[in-house]
């Protein structure tokens, strides 16, 4: 049995007032509310547990289906899984569907115990764009067409819930309805990723990685998401999930906080891409996965703009204006470049050789001289397919 719940760190917001259609209109103070609720948990933290009851037709039935079927997923042979492993063809790496091993992704140089499956839009049949096109699914002798369908429910049903709070959120933000998925999120369904996650304890690394790598072995790498929105779902009972807390004080304090699993809720993180576009009001948090105690199971769905939404700039004096914020997002950071060179880049000032082509006519990420004008010009897809490409590893497995 998992230890009773303190009050939970972040809060917990009712959504169902913005559902569309609703089988059970709200009143207009009820949808204030909902909207009051997003708007402070967007600036304070960047992250909030939703409450969705059946939005999408997620239906408790089918939430308890989602980790039976990510087990199937990965309860596959060692063969089946090299077979499906992700594709990473000259110029297409930043197409990522199929099977991850452990070690073939990091968002820094230390080693994310993990084993990961990703798949996209189940209606896609064909390749569009460097992000989207169809999935790459074990044969039903391996995978039962069961779990696979519960997965692809899933997904749809996450693309209606994510489409459901950003409602919320253009309200919030004071705009109408529509503001931000006419403006920015129409299509992003069809580039969005839904990512199963097998996060390893720390107890059984040493089967699975090399003696070197445990010191510096962890879950995910602190990191912020560069998409609009991420929706977790998170196995009961289990943390592992952290976000970092500032003190309002004095922000130079920073904690780790957990945020564990909450029957019934998904947990809701803004992205790099929607604080942008709110000129940093809406926070990125920055978080991350530790090692947890016992196997851990995520699903995590990130939910992206449209593949042709340019990417944001801020204007330089907004509430997170500054350049010390953008250059803590990770969308501006080039993982690619492990920290040693990291180190050495900031010394001489010449972005390595990895540097994201993308970026290659501003300076190099992480910097207070970003060049916002080149980096304006840059569809959001183009940029996130060569960041999918820098995480990748040549990985263990
Ligand atoms: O597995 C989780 O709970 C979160 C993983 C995560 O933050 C990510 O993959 O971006
Ligand atoms: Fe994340």
């Amino acid at each position: 049995m998992s230890a009773p719940l303190a009050i939970p760190f972040l809060p917990i917001i009712d959504i169902t007032p913005l559902a569309d259609p609703n089988p059970s209109p709200p009143t207009a103070a009820a949808r204030r509310s909902t909207i009051e609720q997003l708007s402070a948990a967007c600036v304070y933290h960047g992250a909030f547990y939703i409450k969705s009851a059946e939005i999408g037709g997620l239906t408790r039935e089918l939430r308890s289906k989602v980790f039976e079927s990510a087990k199937r997923v990965f309860a596959v042979s060692e063969s089946v899984k090299k077979e499906y492993n992700v594709v990473r063809e000259e110029g297409k790496e930043g197409f990522t569907r199929g099977y991850i091993g452990v070690g073939g992704e990091s968002g820094s140089a230390a080693l994310e115990v993990k084993e990961a499956f990703s798949y996209g839009d189940p209606d896609t049949a064909q390749r569009l764009n460097a992000l989207s096109g169809p999935n790459v699914w074990p044969s039903s002798d391996d995978l039962p067409v069961e779990a696979r369908n519960t997965l692809e429910a899933f997904y749809r049903g996450l693309v209606e819930v994510a489409q459901t709070v950003t409602r919320g959120l253009s309200l919030a933000l004071g705009h109408s309805e529509t503001f931000l998925s006419d403006g920015y999120c129409k299509g992003g369904e069809k580039i969005s990723l839904l990512r199963l996650f097998r996060y390893f304890p720390a107890s059984a690394a040493a089967n699975l990685v090399s003696e070197e790598s445990i010191a510096n072995a962890t879950g995910s790498s602190a990191h912020t998401d560069w998409g609009f929105l991420t929706l977790i779902l998170q196995q009961d009972g289990i943390t592992g999930l952290q976000i970092a807390s500032s003190d309002p004080e004095d922000p130079a304090k920073t904690e780790w906080v957990d945020i564990p699993p909450i029957p019934g809720t998904l947990l809701v993180n803004a992205g790099d891409y929607l604080s942008l576009l709110t000129n940093g009001r809406v926070v990125s948090p920055l978080h991350r996965v530790v090692s947890p105690k016992q196997e851990r199971l995520s699903a995590v769905f990130f939910y992206y703009p449209d593949y042709d939404a340019r990417i944001p700039v801020l204007s330089g004096d907004g509430e997170g204006g500054d350049s010390g914020s953008i250059a803590r997002l990770s969308l501006f950071r080039d993982q690619s470049i492990v920290l040693d060179e990291s180190e050495r880049l900031k010394e001489d000032g010449e972005p390595a050789a990895g540097q994201l082509q993308a970026v290659s006519s501003a300076k190099p990420p992480g910097r207070s001289n970003l060049d916002a004008e080149a980096l304006s010009k840059i569809a959001f897809g183009d940029y996130i397919s060569a960041k999918w490409a820098q995480v990748a590893r040549n990985g263990y497995a």
